[in-house]
């Protein structure tokens, strides 16, 4: 611990800044956790004291505190806007967990705020951009190395759904990944959004449609279909194969070691985005430490605006599900600031 950590207040003490809080004390340097923040302060406690912090019940006294230079937000997406808001208020870098909010019109309320206060300060948590699979990907992409892209396949399955899962969740909490990591991967905004779905698996709970597949067309005439699964029962599995004119190049392919025991062979499959995205996590994290010492964000990371531009793919992609029909996608003018 140094006098120049950056010292940084957690919003939200769930499953994911509960993980963040043991990455923040254990694995980035050069910053410490110094308060964590969440009306369930018991939970607020448990995992403050892991990292010899303090727990507050009210989120709005871990963004207001003069010892707090930075700010972690992983409350649910539905509370994050007044949060946000806040945060760019008071002038301090956040790093927030996806979605940036769940609705077009409340992010893009966000990036206004941020481009009146005149300083990029919000990061979204779209980890994918740190896994180096998926850096290798884009770099290949950018350099040609398969010629133009064409087709982007997406596959994207959960183990199993928390209660109240819903199937609009399935797009704006989970395809909301594929949405920006196309945009990303592709440099291409998202166009147009259908959904369609076979019958669903006896594993989804009642009422839940699964799986779904979600088709998008860019900008720039790329087609991305996106299997999304979110109670295939064996584990957790993001992959995503880009077919180019001259070659194709797949993320997320199995790997680890290939074990050979009684009388099998085979390798484990991650349980959860913890686990298959823990190093994508810790990278995203020690960059935007780095960056948010200096007062700013990461540029490799999504910045508001990309928060925006999924959630308005999202949007699309609610109403191309409750409609049936292909929806396109509402962008506003992207301001200079955003270039
Ligand atoms: N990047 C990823 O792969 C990934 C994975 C899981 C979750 N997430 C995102 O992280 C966020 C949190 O998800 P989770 O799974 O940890 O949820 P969770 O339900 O486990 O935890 C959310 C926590 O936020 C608290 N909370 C509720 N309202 C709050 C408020 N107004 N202010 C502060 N805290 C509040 C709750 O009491 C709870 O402790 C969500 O935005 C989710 O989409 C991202
Ligand atoms: O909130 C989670 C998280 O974003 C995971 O990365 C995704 O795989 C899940 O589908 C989603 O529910």
């Amino acid at each position: 611990m140094s006098d120049q950590d950056l010292r940084i207040g957690l919003i939200g003490a769930g499953k994911m800044g509960a993980d963040h809080a043991v990455r923040i004390h254990e694995r980035i340097s050069g910053a410490r956790l110094v308060a964590v923040g969440d009306p369930d302060v018991d939970r607020a406690r448990q995992v403050a004291d892991g990292a010899a912090a303090r727990a507050e019940h009210d989120p709005f006294a871990v963004i207001d505190a003069s010892d707090v230079d930075a700010l972690v937000i992983a409350s649910p997406g539905v509370v994050h806007e007044p949060l946000l808001l806040a945060a760019i208020e008071r002038g301090v870098p956040v790093l927030c967990e996806k979605p940036l909010t769940p609705d077009s019109k409340s992010s893009l309320r966000v990036v206004e705020a941020e481009e009146a206060r005149g300083k990029h300060l919000v990061q979204v948590g779209f980890m994918r951009r740190f896994d180096p699979e998926y850096v290798e990907l884009k770099r290949m992409l950018d350099a040609g190395d398969l010629g133009r892209a064409l087709l982007l396949h997406c596959v994207h399955r959960n183990a199993s759904t928390p209660p109240g899962f819903t199937s609009q969740m399935m797009i704006f909490d989970s395809v909301v990944h594929e949405f920006d990591t196309a945009r990303w991967l592709l440099d291409q905004e998202i166009a147009a959004v259908s959904v369609r779905w076979p019958r669903s698996s006896a594993a989804a709970p009642e009422g839940l449609i699964d799986p779904q597949v979600v088709t998008v067309e860019t900008t720039g005439g790329v087609l991305v279909d996106v299997e999304i699964f979110v109670n295939c029962g064996f584990g957790y599995q993001v992959r995503c194969e880009a077919v180019g004119e001259h070659g194709t190049a797949l993320v997320g392919a199995d790997s680890g070691p290939v074990v050979h025991h009684g009388g099998r062979w085979g390798g484990n499959v991650t349980a959860d985005f913890r686990d298959r995205f823990g190093t994508a996590f810790d990278q995203e994290f020690q960059r935007w430490a780095g960056a948010a010492r200096q007062g700013g964000v990461d540029p490799a990371a999504a910045g508001a605006w990309d928060g925006y531009a999924a959630a308005a793919a999202c949007e699309a992609g609610v109403l191309a599900q409750t409609t049936g029909a292909r929806t396109e996608v509402e962008l506003a003018d992207r301001p200079g600031f955003y270039a």
